[in-house]
C-alpha cells in the first residue's frame, strides 16, 4: 500500500508524521528505520505517529519514534509539529489541543505565524527516574569519561537528558563527548547530550548530540533540559532564549512544581506518499 505522511520541521529538527486515524498501517521498526533513512528513504531526525487517544478525554495520542527506530517518551519540537499537523489536516478545528505521550498527556496551542506553544510539564530531578545510576544530586555530577571527567546536570523531561556547560559552543568537542555521554553506563537507558553556551542570564546557545539520532539542527527537550539545569545551578531568568544550529526557541521555567513552557516554530516542507 502507498501510507501518505508529511515531512516537516521545527527549528530545523525535522520529522516524517504518519496520521493513523485517516490510515489504517501497523508500524513495524523497520519503516521507522526507512522512513527516516536520509539516503534510501524520506529521511527525519524522527518519526511521529498521530494516533486515535486511549482516554476520551483527550484529544490524540502522538508517538514518537528515533531514526534508529527506538520508540521515545517525549519530543518538544515534534510536539508542535504535530499540533499543527492536526489543526492543518482538519483532525480538529480546537486551537488548543491534548495529547497523550509515553511520558504523559501535554497541552499545545497553536499561536500565530505557525509558532506552538507547549506545556512540556515539570522536570524530573529524582535520579532513578532520569535515569540516572550515579547515587549523586542530579544538578551538579561529575561524569567519569576515559581520561577525564564532566561536571554535567541530568534530568529528565519525559527523556533523559545531560547537560554540560561549555565556553564557546562552536568548538565543544559534539561529535566526540556526545557519543560518550549517549552510552554512558551512568545512563541504562542512554541520554540526550546537551552542550550549553550561556551568553547573559536570558540567552544560551545549545547543541543536542542526540539519543537515537546523533547531533540535531534542534531539540526542544533539550532545550527545556538545559534551561532548568542553568536555572537550578543560579546562571538562568525564567525565560530564556535559546539559539539552535537550526534556529531559535522560547523557554519558561519558573523553579520546581512548574511546567517548564516552550514556544518555537513549526513548518511543513512537503507532503508524499511511501510504498509499505
Ligand atoms: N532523541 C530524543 C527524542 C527526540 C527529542 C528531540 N527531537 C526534541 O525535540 O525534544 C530521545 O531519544 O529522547
Amino acid at each position: 500500500m502507498q501510507l501518505k505522511f508529511t515531512k516537516m520541521h521545527g527549528a530545523g529538527n525535522d520529522f516524517v508524521v504518519i496520521d493513523l486515524i485517516s490510515q489504517r498501517y501497523k508500524l513495524r521498526s523497520h519503516d521507522i528505520r526507512k522512513f527516516a533513512d536520509r539516503r534510501f528513504g524520506i529521511g527525519c531526525d524522527q518519526v511521529l505517529v498521530v494516533e486515535p487517544p486511549s482516554n476520551p478525554d483527550v484529544d490524540f495520542r502522538y508517538r514518537i519514534y528515533n531514526a534508529d527506530g527506538t520508540e521515545v517518551e517525549q519530543c518538544g519540537n515534534g510536539a508542535r509539529c504535530f499540533a499543527r499537523f492536526v489543526h492543518d489536516s482538519k483532525l480538529t478545528t480546537k486551537r488548543r489541543i491534548t495529547a497523550e505521550t509515553p511520558a504523559g498527556v501535554i497541552t499545545l496551542q497553536c499561536l500565530e505565524q505557525q509558532r506552538v506553544e507547549v506545556d512540556m510539564g515539570q522536570p524530573e530531578l529524582e535520579p532513578e527516574l532520569i535515569p540516572f545510576a550515579a547515587a549523586a544530586r542530579a544538578d551538579s555530577y561529575h561524569l567519569q569519561l576515559p581520561g577525564q571527567h564532566l561536571e554535567i546536570g541530568a534530568l529528565s523531561m519525559g527523556n533523559p537528558h545531560a547537560i554540560v556547560r561549555v565556553t564557546d559552543i562552536e568548538t565543544a568537542d559534539v561529535a566526540g563527548l556526545g557519543p560518550a555521554i549517549e552510552s554512558h553506563s551512568d545512563f541504562p537507558q542512554r541520554v540526550n547530550a546537551g552542550f550549553m553556551q550561556v551568553i547573559s542570564e536570558q540567552e544560551i546557545r545549545l547543541r543536542v548530540f542526540e539519543r537515537g539520532v546523533g547531533e540535531t539542527l534542534a531539540c526542544g527537550t533539550g532545550a527545556c533540559a538545559a534551561v532548568v539545569y542553568g536555572k537550578l545551578r543560579g546562571w538562568l531568568s525564567d525565560t530564556v532564549t535559546v539559539q539552535l544550529p537550526g534556529g531559535m526557541l522560547s523557554i519558561t521555567w519558573r523553579g520546581p512544581g512548574h511546567s517548564v513552557i516552550m514556544t518555537g516554530p513549526t513548518a511543513v516542507v512537503f507532503e508524499g506518499s511511501i510504498k509499505v
